[in-house]
């Protein structure tokens, strides 16, 4: 086994977050002490790079089957590490640091696609003649030796076809992350990251690794943003503060309806993505939402809130709350800055406290990114760096890949 050797205790990273509600890239310079489960990491500075409209809807078009075209792949997979590098290099000036400081980069890049478990087996054993479409694989893009050239620095990245290799579905890894930085011996905690997808971390009082499960709980903002930019003609991307949402009445009953997409009764491990909730899926729900029953803009808005707002409850009555007790719910990710959907949130949850993960010293829009700083400093080191029992892998292994300047 080749073995990178990386023996100094301290290391400042940069951890790079694109994720799947396209709306920038997060860079988190981070100090980190250690490594494995003991590591502590201390943020030393947070810088979000957004995308332009242009750029964001030609990143949505990627990941539609339909409207995707290889040759944009391609090139978007070189485009992306040039925009990666900026906001590096902008996330370290603006840390007071320079580039030279800086011992490895740790890069998500961005999803494409995600096909997190076999969907048919035709060709059984026959590789030749199976489709490729359904088989387990992940694409993130945003090229890592661009990256690593730019910045005259290790790049290390592309860490979820690691998980799938052994059998897992390559997400989610951040429960790894939240084990370091959220274990508390005497309350359970249930960490909800809110990006463009929703997932959750469950991290039972003193967890071991082995106790520790996670996983989507379906749409974060990804039906939010999507409804709000077709019902404003595309002026708008998200809600701001949650404002829209809050000014209208949710239609429970098309809730009801929209809960019982297969995704909210599957068990997990389970993710999903935007081949599941993207363009189409929202689209499908604007026109049933006025069709059906004659809702208002408002209404609408308030009625994909209340949809994320009651899958994310019902996936803890479901799913978490029956196997360990959780005294805390730590919101990250953008939708803590949504008060219609945190308001929801707390009336559906009345037994725990709901909070920010501000409020435990890791800023809610980076913490992603510091998770995937220390998900490199692990490759580094040659520990594994994931949870199976949140991805379903079928033993721990060190996942991700690295480039050199
Ligand atoms: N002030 C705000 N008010 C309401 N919503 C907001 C606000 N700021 C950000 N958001 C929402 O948060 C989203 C971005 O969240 P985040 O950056 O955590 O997602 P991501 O990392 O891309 O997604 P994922 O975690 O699924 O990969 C925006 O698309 C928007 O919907
Ligand atoms: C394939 C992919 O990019 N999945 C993302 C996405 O965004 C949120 C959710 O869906 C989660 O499964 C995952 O990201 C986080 C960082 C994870 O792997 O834990």
């Amino acid at each position: 086994m080749i073995r990178i050797s990386f023996d100094r205790d301290s290391a400042i990273a940069v951890g790079l977050m694109s994720g799947t509600s396209l709306d920038g890239v997060d860079a988190a310079v981070v100090r980190i002490e250690g490594g494995g489960l003991s590591a502590k990491a201390k943020l030393l500075h947070a810088y979000s790079r957004p995308y332009g409209d242009e750029l964001r809807e030609r990143l949505k078009d990627l990941c539609v089957p339909e409207r995707s075209r290889v040759d944009e792949i391609c090139g978007m997979n070189a485009l992306l590490a040039e925009i990666f590098a900026e906001a590096a290099r902008e996330a370290v000036r603006q840390a007071g640091l320079s580039m030279q400081d800086v011992d490895f980069v740790s890069s998500h890049g961005q999803t494409v696609w995600h096909i997190p478990g076999e969907r048919d087996r035709t060709g059984g054993s026959d590789l030749q003649s199976r489709d490729p479409a359904a088989v387990r694989s992940t694409l993130q893009i945003g090229d890592l030796s661009v990256l690593s050239k730019r910045l005259g620095v290790p790049v290390v990245g592309d860490f979820r076809p690691g998980d799938m290799a052994v059998g897992g579905q390559g997400a989610p890894l951040a429960p790894y992350g939240d084990l370091i930085l959220f274990r508390d011996e005497a309350r359970g905690r249930l960490l909800q990251n809110i990006g463009g997808i929703g997932n959750c971390t469950a991290l039972p009082a003193s967890a071991n690794p082995e106790d520790v499960f996670a996983f989507d709980t379906g749409p974060g903002n990804m039906v939010i943003d999507q409804a709000v930019w077709l019902l404003s003609g595309g002026r708008m991307t998200y809600d701001a503060g949650g404002a829209w949402g809050a000014s209208g009445t949710p239609c429970e009953s098309l809730v009801d309806e929209m809960l019982k997409h297969p995704f909210f009764r599957q068990a997990p491990p389970k993710s999903t993505g935007r081949e599941v909730f993207g363009k189409a899926y929202t689209a499908d729900f604007v026109e049933r939402a006025r069709r059906d029953f004659a809702l208002s803009d408002a209404d609408i808005v308030a009625t994909a809130t209340a949809f994320t707002a009651r899958s994310i409850a019902q996936s803890y009555t479901d799913f978490v709350f029956p196997r360990c007790r959780i005294d805390e719910i730590v919101v990250s990710g953008g939708g803590a800055r949504n008060a219609a959907l945190m308001e929801m949130l707390a009336e559906l949850l009345p037994e725990q406290a709901v909070c920010s993960s501000n409020e435990f010293g890791v800023d809610d829009d980076a913490k992603e990114a510091v998770i995937f700083a220390l998900l490199g400093n692990d490759f580094l080191r040659g520990v594994p760096n994931h949870l199976p029992s949140a991805t379903g892998a079928s033993r721990p292994t060190v996942l991700g890949k690295l480039a050199l300047p």
